[in-house]
């Protein structure tokens, strides 16, 4: 499916949108998502948010596979002495970017180490006004900073260890791993999360953890098949049914499907083994290449599209066409 131009004035329309960063092999992971979706049947573009960093080459495979390739600029946190569970994650801030892509209504965010399996479009008819995403789990080593991971507490099964209110005070509030989320660009929200960023010290899982405390009021826990966090194999295996998986996160060390080698904890899992084979299945599928769906005429289109797209882009960057959400009639 070529993806939708954008034409409108208003931001009536829906896209998927992930981040790619650096000239290194996350590319792999964004084409593989790109093209799962695709066999997903997904109706909706893949919008790549590429940081000035990543190459042109990059950039052309990505244009090739059908994408809409946005720069942006850097995000970056206040100075601080925190130590991010992974050193690279002070460049995830940069996600936030996708708030401003305001020619879009509604948005479903996905990580470049995700992979969709099956249809999951329905979720852009989630009710507006709230942000979807699902729980994350505090088990891992990533976490051993936590007060949750030092008690043992997980949200996953919170009657296991109860939260001690009187040490601790109240729990948590429920917190979402950041790698996939519905929500809704708006120009106010960019420019008061960029803000509120300013004042606000970094933490060990940088934006993910900022997100989690600024939507927290919003926030709407939805089910684990809309991205299963790889650990809830091993952690909470009663929390997971395998087959009714739509979209996997390989987050877990070690797992990212273009690096595999089996060699780290876990990754020895005959389930592991099958999800990372079924990320090259689709990776490896050139019937799911852009270029195969619209056949020899179809290039044209292509290329007619791209050319398009820049020039849309151009006109955006240059905010002559400026992408308004049109005033609620209310
Ligand atoms: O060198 C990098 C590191 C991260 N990312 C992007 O940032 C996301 C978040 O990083 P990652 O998925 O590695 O974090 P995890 O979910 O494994 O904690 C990735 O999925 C990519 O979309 C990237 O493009 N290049
Ligand atoms: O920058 C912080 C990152 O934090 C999250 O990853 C974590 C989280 O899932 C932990 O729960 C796991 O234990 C850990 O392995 C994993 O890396 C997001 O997936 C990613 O998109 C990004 O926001
Ligand atoms: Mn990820």
């Amino acid at each position: 499916m070529a993806p939708e131009i954008n034409t409108k004035l208003t931001g009536e329309k829906r896209a998927y949108v992930t981040f790619l960063a650096g000239n290194g092999d996350y590319v792999k992971g964004v084409v593989g998502l790109a093209k799962g979706l695709r066999k997903a049947k997904s109706k909706y573009p893949l919008v790549v948010a590429v940081l000035p960093d990543v190459p042109e080459d990059h950039r052309k495979q990505l244009l090739d596979q059908g994408c809409v390739v946005k720069e942006i600029q850097p995000v970056y946190p206040p100075e601080n002495q925190t130590d991010f569970a992974m050193a690279y994650y002070v460049i995830n801030y940069s996600k936030l970017r996708i708030w401003k892509f305001v020619e879009y209504s509604k948005m479903i965010y996905l990580d470049g180490d995700i992979q969709v399996f099956d249809n999951i479009d329905h979720l852009f008819d989630l009710p507006d006004g709230q942000f979807y995403a699902v729980m994350d789990c505090f088990c891992e080593k990533t976490w051993s900073h936590s007060p949750q991971y030092k008690i043992g507490y997980c949200q996953q099964c919170p009657d296991k260890v109860t939260w001690p209110e009187t040490e601790l005070g109240p729990k948590p509030p429920l917190y979402f791993n950041a790698g996939m989320f519905v929500y809704e660009p708006s120009l106010s929200t960019y420019h008061n999360l960029l803000e509120t960023l300013k004042v606000v010290p970094p933490t060990s899982f940088a934006e993910q953890d900022f997100l989690n405390m600024y939507f927290k009021d919003i926030y709407k826990p939805i089910p684990p098949v809309y991205n299963l966090v790889l650990a809830m194999l091993w952690r909470h295996p009663e929390n997971v049914e395998l087959d009714q998986i739509k979209v996997v996160h390989y987050c877990a060390a070690g797992a990212k499907p273009w690096r595999f080698t089996g060699e780290e904890e876990n990754m020895e899992r005959e389930d592991i083994k099958m999800l990372v084979k079924k990320w090259w299945d689709i990776y490896n599928d050139e019937s799911l290449d852009y270029k195969n769906l619209i056949g020899e005429q179809g290039g044209d289109s292509l290329k007619k599209n791209q050319k398009f797209q820049q020039f849309l882009e151009a006109l955006s960057e240059a905010g002559v066409l400026q992408y308004v959400k049109a005033p609620s009639a209310a």
